[in-house]
């Protein structure tokens, strides 16, 4: 199959969609690979590595779109590139479609079959796709939380783990999930006092275990989560509802019982958030403020890190863009774990959770692929 990787255009975005070591997997396979020029810079990758392990490059998006039958990406689809998208073309990448109309109505029109990252699952209830870039956002979160919470950024003035005898940061992590967890590590290695809230009491209890008392576990209600939030220095926003748009948990209401100057994250703002007062902002300008607390709703975090999460990224998505550039749509068909990342097909929306937020019809594969 031809594959082609176009340089990311979203803000501050540096990832690339195929490393130089998977296009190598995918010239070993067969496959004819396909680089816009300077698409590997924000890794360091240059068009010789990439020509060295039998890529092609070429010297403009147009020319990647116009010659690929698949599309690798990372960041959704901007309105300059889903234009370019046809019927019987492959797209592979994240996509975010609930809260994103305009993308939605994009894609659509294009005819283009879309398979969303976020959305692949695997065997164990898992998501392979979005769980690499969810450990780098989750890390990053308090990172950008201690950044934030200085009085110079409009911050508490709070270090977050404090010194000998003085509190450290109160911070609560909303989904303990990927991005919960691994926040919670790093505010836990950096001695916050730390509450993740979770609706799973399964989860809370694998929390419980992980943490061994050195994070609490809460079960979400609207009790625990006002409790929590008004005592917070930080809360980080990752709850998850797959595909859909995420539920608001924090009303503009809460904002004036908080601490003054108290940071909110928001890791799922590129579902929409889960605070009803984000929006999402850029590794350019990444905060702001509302009713005296500070906001940070980056949607593309792991852009920030780009060495770091283009080789997460490429090591989870091999196997399935693999499959894909193999088989084609058959691999969509044939495997239930692929067919569960299939957004869009020839007009047609096939992820349920989608549709039903974006108020728009939903059409079974079956029935699309007819
Ligand atoms: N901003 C960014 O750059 C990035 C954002 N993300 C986003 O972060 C979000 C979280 O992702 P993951 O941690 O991978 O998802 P996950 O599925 O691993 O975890 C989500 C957790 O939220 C919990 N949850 C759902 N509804 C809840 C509620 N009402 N109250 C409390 N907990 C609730 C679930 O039980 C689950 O444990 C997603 O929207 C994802 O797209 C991920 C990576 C990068
Ligand atoms: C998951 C996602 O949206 C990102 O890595 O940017
Ligand atoms: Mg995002």
């Amino acid at each position: 199959m031809k594959v082609g990787v176009p340089k990311e255009i979203k803000v501050h975005e540096y990832r690339v969609g195929l490393t130089p070591g998977a296009v190598r997997e995918y010239v070993a396979a067969g496959h004819r690979v396909m680089i816009e020029t300077n698409a590997g810079a924000g890794i360091g990758a240059t068009d010789d590595d990439y020509r060295i392990v039998g890529g092609t490059i070429l010297t403009s998006a147009a020319e990647v779109f116009a010659s690929s039958e698949m599309i690798v990406k990372v960041k959704e689809p901007q309105p300059s590139e889903w234009c370019q998208l046809r019927e019987n073309q492959i797209l592979f990448t994240y996509l975010h479609l609930a809260p994103d109309p305009e993308q939605a109505k994009g894609l659509l029109k294009s005819g283009c079959t879309a398979i969303a990252y976020e959305t692949v699952t695997d065997p164990h209830g898992g998501l392979p796709l979005l769980a690499p870039m969810s450990e780098v956002a989750g890390r990053l979160a308090i990172e950008a939380a201690g950044s934030a919470l200085k009085r110079s950024a409009g911050g508490r003035g709070l270090l977050i783990g404090g010194v000998p005898g003085v509190q450290p940061a109160r911070i609560v992590v909303i989904g303990g999930g990927v991005v919960g967890t691994h926040a919670a590590r790093m505010a836990v290695g950096l001695g916050a006092e730390v509450t993740i809230i979770d609706r799973s009491i399964l989860r809370l209890r694998e929390l419980d275990e992980l943490f061994e008392g050195r994070a609490r576990t809460r079960f979400s209600t609207i009790d625990s989560v006002e409790e929590e939030v008004f005592a917070a220095d930080v809360v980080i926003g990752a709850v998850l509802v797959p595909g859909a748009s995420a539920p608001k948990l924090v009303r503009r209401s809460m904002l004036s019982s908080m601490r003054k100057r108290a940071v909110l994250v928001d890791v799922a703002i590129d579902q929409g958030g889960c605070f009803e007062t984000s929006h999402p902002t850029t590794h350019a300008d990444p905060t702001y403020e509302v009713d005296g607390i500070i906001h940070y709703c980056v949607a593309n975090m792991p852009g920030a890190v780009p060495l770091t999460s283009s080789q997460a990224l490429n090591n989870a998505t091999l196997p399935f863009g693999l499959a894909l550039a193999n088989k084609g749509f058959t691999a969509v068909l044939e495997n239930p774990h692929l067919r569960a990342g299939l957004n869009v097909h020839r007009g047609r929306l096939t992820y349920e959770a989608a549709a039903e937020s974006l108020g728009l019809p939903f059409s079974p594969i079956e029935q699309a692929a007819a």
